[in-house]
């Protein structure tokens, strides 16, 4: 009797779930356009097999289906696909700031980064926020800047070593680079990912980015049941040797605060040491609470920012007239490569080197689209779509979208030298906008500026093939980002 009862319970629960999720599925299916569907895989299948194709595939829906439609998953999954800007916007700039749920697939990230500033929302996303907004004051950047130029000297030693020798694939190396300065100054010591590549914790960074994008198109990458597969045990020994760097990074560096060894105010404070001094209703962040924030900013201040660098050392090497423009701007702020001592004030002065940053991050987004789930009801596109819905805001569509830039495929940095057209503004959203925009947007951008202008002082860049692109979580190349370098 008791099991006849449990079983009806289970049935009746199963029944209006399904229901519930039906009547969703519908309403999107009747007010939004999508693809041709399979009865049970949904618009899975319109898709190919390699990431690269399936990147293709994907942008040539909107060019079918409209700024905004619909794709669907077996069990009555469907997620709105949206590129419209005024749609961005409202979703983007939703007072509620706190209940920005990021969607489902962001969960993927969590046993690396558990739920820190990237993937967390509500009070705990509010709290870790406002603790971590001042290690972005102007002052600590300043400071960032030489760790920054410090590690773009060592660069610059390693493409010696390779200008006039053919192409190279600049991705690595300038992601070994952006990994030093991130852990550097999140972390305050140097994890040697230029000089020492075969290290256990940096090759692991490398496998866990992997992982993680493999992990993204698996059938049960977002299931609990993944952890069972040989993949899911491998990303767990991976995130063990993370999470034990980090553990034995922070453990030290509260010891030293507790032992009251004076932390060298000379040297730089980093987001480390921040964390560690901030409390939450009286009480300090745990080890635990702290780790998430630096494991969080390790993944998000490499991958990203390596992304944006490496192609945009790639736009320039095939826009010799932009690279020149450039070179001789560099040359009147900086003299000679010689003795070129970045500043923030200097960076911050480089007009047209922020036209070309701010061009290459449209054309070329490191981070292609970003994903929410509604907490509450949302007016989109004209339709009231309800809370729980899973919704993937297209930023390469939107830079790509003739309607709010002309010629859109066009490396033109000239488009930025007027701030005025507002139509544009938030179908410009390289690093989000809103209040859960990017919080390393300034450190990114002087990242970017101190390693390019290094870069084009130095050489001169030249065309190699181009760039087969796959956008997964971050914008990549299929076939690497291969340049030509020769000495000036
Ligand atoms: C060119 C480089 C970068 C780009 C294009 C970029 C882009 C973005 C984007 C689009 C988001 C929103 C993600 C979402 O809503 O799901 C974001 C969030 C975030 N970024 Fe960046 N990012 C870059 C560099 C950095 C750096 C250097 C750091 C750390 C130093 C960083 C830390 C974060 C964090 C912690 C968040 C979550 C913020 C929150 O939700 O409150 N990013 N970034």
């Amino acid at each position: 009797m008791i099991l006849l009862v449990l079983f009806t319970l289970v049935v009746a629960y199963a029944v209006n779930f399904l229901y519930k999720k039906w009547r969703v599925y519908r309403l999107l299916l009747d007010n939004f356009k999508t693809p041709p569907r399979h009865p049970i895989f949904g618009t899975l299948t319109i898709f190919p097999k390699t990431a690269p194709e399936i990147f293709k595939t994907f942008l040539s829906l909107f060019g079918k289906y409209g700024k905004n439609f619909v794709l669907t998953r077996p069990i009555l999954d469907a997620q709105i696909i949206i590129s419209d800007a005024k749609d961005v916007e409202a979703i983007l700039t939703n007072p509620n700031t706190k209940n920005a749920r990021k969607a489902a697939g962001y969960r993927i990230l969590e046993p690396w980064l558990g739920t820190g500033l990237l993937t967390s929302y509500g009070e705990k996303w509010f709290t870790r926020r406002k603790i971590i907004t001042p290690s972005f004051h102007f002052n600590i950047l300043d400071d960032f800047v030489n760790v920054m130029s410090k590690q773009s000297d060592i660069l610059m030693k390693h493409l010696k070593s390779m200008a006039g020798k053919g192409e190279v694939d600049i991705y690595p190396i300038v992601n070994a680079f952006a990994l030093d300065v991130i852990s550097e100054t999140a972390m305050g010591v140097t994890v040697n990912a230029q000089a020492d590549p075969n290290s256990e914790y940096v090759t692991s960074v490398k496998k866990m980015s992997r992982a993680v994008q493999e992990r993204l198109h698996h059938p049960l990458g977002k299931t609990g049941l993944y952890n069972l597969t040989s993949k899911g045990k491998y990303q767990k020994t991976l995130t063990t040797i993370l999470h034990n760097f980090t553990d034995k990074i922070i453990g030290e560096r509260r010891d030293q605060l507790l032992s009251n060894t004076k932390i060298d105010k000379g040297s730089h404070m980093n987001f480390l040491d921040i964390l560690l001094h901030a409390s939450v209703g009286g009480k300090p962040l745990t080890n635990a609470d702290i780790r998430e924030e630096v494991d969080t900013f390790m993944f998000e201040g490499h991958d990203t920012t390596a992304s944006g660098m490496a192609f945009t050392l790639y736009l320039l090497s095939r826009h010799a007239d932009v690279q020149e423009k450039l070179y001789q701007e560099l040359k009147k702020v900086f003299g000679s490569k010689d003795e070129m001592e970045i500043t923030n004030k200097k960076l911050i002065g480089l007009e047209y080197l922020e036209m070309v940053i701010k061009e290459s991050l449209r054309i070329l987004p490191p981070v292609p689209g970003i994903g929410r789930q509604l907490m509450e009801d949302t007016l989109i596109g004209g339709t009231t779509v309800p809370a729980g819905v899973n919704l993937l805001l297209s930023i390469y569509a939107m830079q790509h979208d003739p309607d709010y830039y002309p010629n859109p495929e066009k490396f033109d940095p000239e488009r930025f030298r007027s701030q005025s057209d507002n139509k544009r503004t938030f179908a410009y959203i390289p690093f989000s906008a809103g209040g859960r925009n990017c919080i390393g947007q300034k450190f990114a951008l002087l990242d970017l500026k101190t390693l390019i202008a290094k870069v084009i002082m130095n050489f001169k860049l030249l065309p190699g093939p181009e760039v087969i692109l796959q956008g997964d979580l971050i914008l990549k190349a299929s076939n690497g980002i291969r340049i030509r370098f020769e000495q000036r």
